[in-house]
Parts: C-alpha cells; structure tokens; sequence
C-alpha cells in the first residue's frame, strides 16, 4: 500500500481529565462519515473510558490495567495487527485516545515501526490541556503534561469556561509552540476540520526514544520506561446503590495526591438510570447518563494517585460506607 491509501491515525493525548474522551465523543458523534476505528487506553485495572463512549457504532478496542506507552505497547501492536488484518473491516481512520499519564511520542514511534509504517500515517499528535488544572501540577505531573504539550501537533486548550481570560491569555503567553495549532475550547468543542484529516503530524525531533526531562532515578521510581512506577491506581465495584450525598463526601475527602477518580455508579436517588462520575483535582460531577438496558446495575470506579497516595483498606472502608 502506498503512502496516499494509508490509515491516517490522530492521537489524543493530554493530562488525566484534561477531556480526551470528551473529545473522542465530539468526533464520533459528528457526522464524519467514516469507518472510524478507536482505541481507548484505561491506566486501571477496568476500563470505564470504553463505558463512557457515546456511540457504539465504531470500532472500539480497550486496551486496560496499564499505561498504552509501556507495559501495554505490546498490546497496541497486537490489536493494531489484528485490526489491519481485517481486509473486508479496515477502518478509514482510527484515533487512538492514550491514558491521561501516557506519552504521545512513544506511540507514535509504535506506529513508525516496520509493520505499520506503511499502512498508518500519523495525521497529528493532538494533545488537550486543562486550562483550569494545567498550572496546578507539580514535579513529575507537571514534567509529564510538558512532554505532551512538546508532542502536539496540535493543542486544545480546554475548559476555558473554568478560568478568566487573563489566565487563558498567561498559559498561552507562557507556550511557544509557533509549529502547533492551538485552539481554545469548551467541551472541546472544536471544528472538526481542524482536527481531522489534517496532515499536520511534525515529526521533527520527536521520533526519537523520548528522554525524560527529569531522570527516573532522581525520583527515586524504577527507570524502566513505566509510568506504573509514577502512578498507584484503585479500583471498587459493588451491586449495591450507593448515596449519592455519601459517594459526593467520599469524593470530596479524597487526599490531595489523588488527581483523577472516574467512574460509572449505580445511585440509589437515580434509579433505573446509570450514572457517571469524573472527580478531577476537586471538581466532581456526578450526572444521570442513559438507562440500565438490560444490564443488573453496578457501581465502578477507579482512582488514580501519586505513586503511594492510595490506602486500598482506607479506601475500601470509605467506598463501603457509600452503600445506601
Ligand atoms: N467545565 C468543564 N468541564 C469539562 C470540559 N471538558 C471536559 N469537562 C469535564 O471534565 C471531566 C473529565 O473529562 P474527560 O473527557 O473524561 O477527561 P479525560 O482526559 O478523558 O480523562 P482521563 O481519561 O481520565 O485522562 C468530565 O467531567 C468532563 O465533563 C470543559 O471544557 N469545561
């Protein structure tokens, strides 16, 4: 296959809860009339990012229990292969979303390797940032959101609705990305055509082994290429309804090292209607989504904290406690 019929490829990078898979729902429930193929990365041992997509119509492939760049890359090469196998199904496009701890320039160096070269051409590195929580990260947090503002082709300053002007006006001042298209966004809601099928993948410099900026071991975290090692995860489920009042404490009494909690919850007040919770840094929504169909009811979360953040028995007791 020459290099005009191949798969063009977005990948959407950005911080835990920058808005990625809001982002993913805008695309797939636009009216882009292709065969469109995602992949959804969850760091957790479940994968709600694959419950929270919208429509079903797509491809959609999970690739979970680790970070798409490291322990799972094998997995991306294997259900990319299978995917390009399936002559009669191929996809006219596919978007790859990374986990919010993900760094965009070793999946693309996946993409680049022999097997995939010349049937995926990357479209653009897009990565969308939370305009709201972006000068909030610290140490390692903060380095990493810099490595995936570095690989953007382009850049989706989202949830401009959350900060004033001024600060939009000092984040993007701060930014000297001249090669990057940058757009500001509610929801991310961007036009499409400016993030589709735009050819704007700069490889300059960046197919590289990525170095990070701050040495593994200055970190005192293991040196392999492993974000397992910056990150702790926890998961819970349960059949029971919970509080919704209880669940909103629970949430709210989380430690500050926790940067992200998410999840699809049974609540006792909303019956017969699933409902989806995102905790990022202090801001939670919990919102009534569509019905049970068919299913029994559950609850799933996972939490998402600094390398040590998470006390599982605390946690446990804490998540039990929400059970109405
Ligand atoms: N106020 C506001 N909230 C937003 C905006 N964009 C997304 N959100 C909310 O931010 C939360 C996280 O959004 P997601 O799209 O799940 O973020 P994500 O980057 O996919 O998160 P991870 O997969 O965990 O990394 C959800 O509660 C969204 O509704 C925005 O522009 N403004």
């Amino acid at each position: 296959m020459n290099r005009r019929n191949s798969i063009p490829v977005t990948i959407v990078s950005g911080f835990l809860g920058a808005g990625k898979t809001t982002l993913l729902n805008r695309i797939l429930s636009s009216d882009h009339g292709l065969r469109m193929a995602v992949m959804v990365n969850d760091f957790g041992a479940i994968n709600i990012d694959s419950q929270l997509i919208v429509s079903q119509t797509q491809t959609t492939i999970s690739l979970a229990n680790g970070c798409i760049c490291c322990t799972v890359e094998s997995d991306l090469i294997e259900q990319l292969g299978r995917m390009l196998d399936n002559r009669e199904n191929r996809p006219e496009y596919i978007v790859i979303e990374a986990s919010g701890v993900s760094n965009p320039v070793k999946i693309a160096n996946t993409l680049r390797y022999p097997q995939f070269r010349d049937v995926l051409s990357i479209d653009s590195i897009l990565t969308v940032v939370d305009a709201a929580q972006f000068e909030n990260l610290e140490g390692v947090m903060a380095q990493l959101a810099m490595e995936q503002l570095d690989a953007a082709d382009i850049i989706v300053l989202n949830k401009i609705d959350q900060v004033r002007r001024e600060q939009v006006d000092a984040l993007r001042a701060r930014w000297l990305y001249p090669k990057a298209r940058l757009l500001e966004a509610r929801h991310c809601e961007v036009p499409l055509e400016l993030v589709l099928g735009v050819g704007r993948f700069n490889s300059d410099g960046k197919l590289k082994p990525a170095e990070s900026r701050v040495p593994s071991h200055s970190l005192g975290i293991t040196p392999a290429r492993d974000h397992g090692a910056i990150f702790d995860t926890w998961c819970w489920s349960s059949d029971q309804p919970l509080s919704l009042k209880a669940l909103r404490q629970t949430l709210a009494a989380l430690p500050t090292d926790i940067y992200r909690a998410k999840g699809v919850c049974n609540i006792a007040e909303v019956p017969g209607q699933r409902c989806i919770m995102h905790l990022v840094g202090n801001r939670c929504e919990i919102n009534p989504a569509e019905k049970w169909q068919g299913t029994a009811p559950f609850s799933q979360v996972i939490v998402i904290g600094k390398r040590g953040a998470i006390d599982a028995a605390a946690f446990q007791t804490a998540f039990e406690q929400c059970i109405a």
